[in-house]
């Protein structure tokens, strides 16, 4: 029962994401966590195209992010990276997209291995409510060897919800529930697009 309900909400967010076209050529993977001890979740399965919905979309996999039994499709190149997030922590999804805006920022503040943000109303979607709040994003470089960028990526998935961009790649985002995972992610996004645009704007003023 648990699995059919989180393959309906994963198969969902899939939907959404693709509706605002967050998916380029084939990039990105989602996955759902179906239980916790032992670990197992859903995952996209690789190379898809990700707008489109098939009976093969998702794979159920373990803790190592191998295949639970014989199912059609391999899991995700980037299983790795989910398998930290639900290892390490209680998160129930994690959610890696591919944007123009996430891989510009993650270039222009890449050398820094981070970018705060403060001062927006949009930060409280990622549960952050005090009036001084400020939201870091740590930024990794991007590493062809799957198991290398996870070690990079593991070092900061340490609460059950946080984001981390992958220079030039993409961002993971992970939360507790489905619905948190892509309410941040979609508020890490409206943050890149604001920074950007003011950039550009205030370039454009001087
Ligand atoms: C086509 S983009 C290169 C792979 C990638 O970064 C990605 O997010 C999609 O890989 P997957 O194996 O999950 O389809
Ligand atoms: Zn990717």
């Amino acid at each position: 029962m648990t699995v059919i309900k989180r393959y309906e909400e994963l198969k969902s967010i899939k939907q959404e994401l693709a509706a605002r076209d967050w998916f380029p050529g084939t990039s990105g993977n989602l996955a759902i966590r179906t239980a916790h001890a032992p670990v197992e979740f859903l995952v996209t399965a690789s190379g898809k195209d990700k707008r489109v919905t098939t009976a093969e979309d998702f794979v159920h996999v373990d803790a190592a992010g191998q295949l639970i039994g014989e199912q059609l499709g391999r899991p995700s190149a980037e299983t790795l990276l989910h398998v930290e997030v639900f290892n390490r922590t209680a998160a129930g999804c994690s959610l890696h997209v591919h944007t123009i805006a996430n891989n510009v920022l993650s270039e222009l503040y890449g050398d820094r291995g981070e970018i705060r943000f403060s001062g927006q109303e949009i930060i409280k979607a990622l549960g952050r409510w005090e009036e001084d709040a400020e939201v870091i994003v740590p930024i990794i470089e991007n590493h062809a060897d799957i198991p290398t960028l996870a070690a990079a990526f593991s070092k900061h998935v340490t609460a059950n919800q946080g984001a981390v961009l992958i220079r030039n790649h993409g961002i993971t985002v992970w939360a507790p529930t489905a619905f948190e995972a892509k309410k941040h992610l979609e508020a890490y996004e409206f943050l890149f697009n604001y920074t950007l645009t003011l950039h550009s704007c205030r370039q454009a003023i001087h």
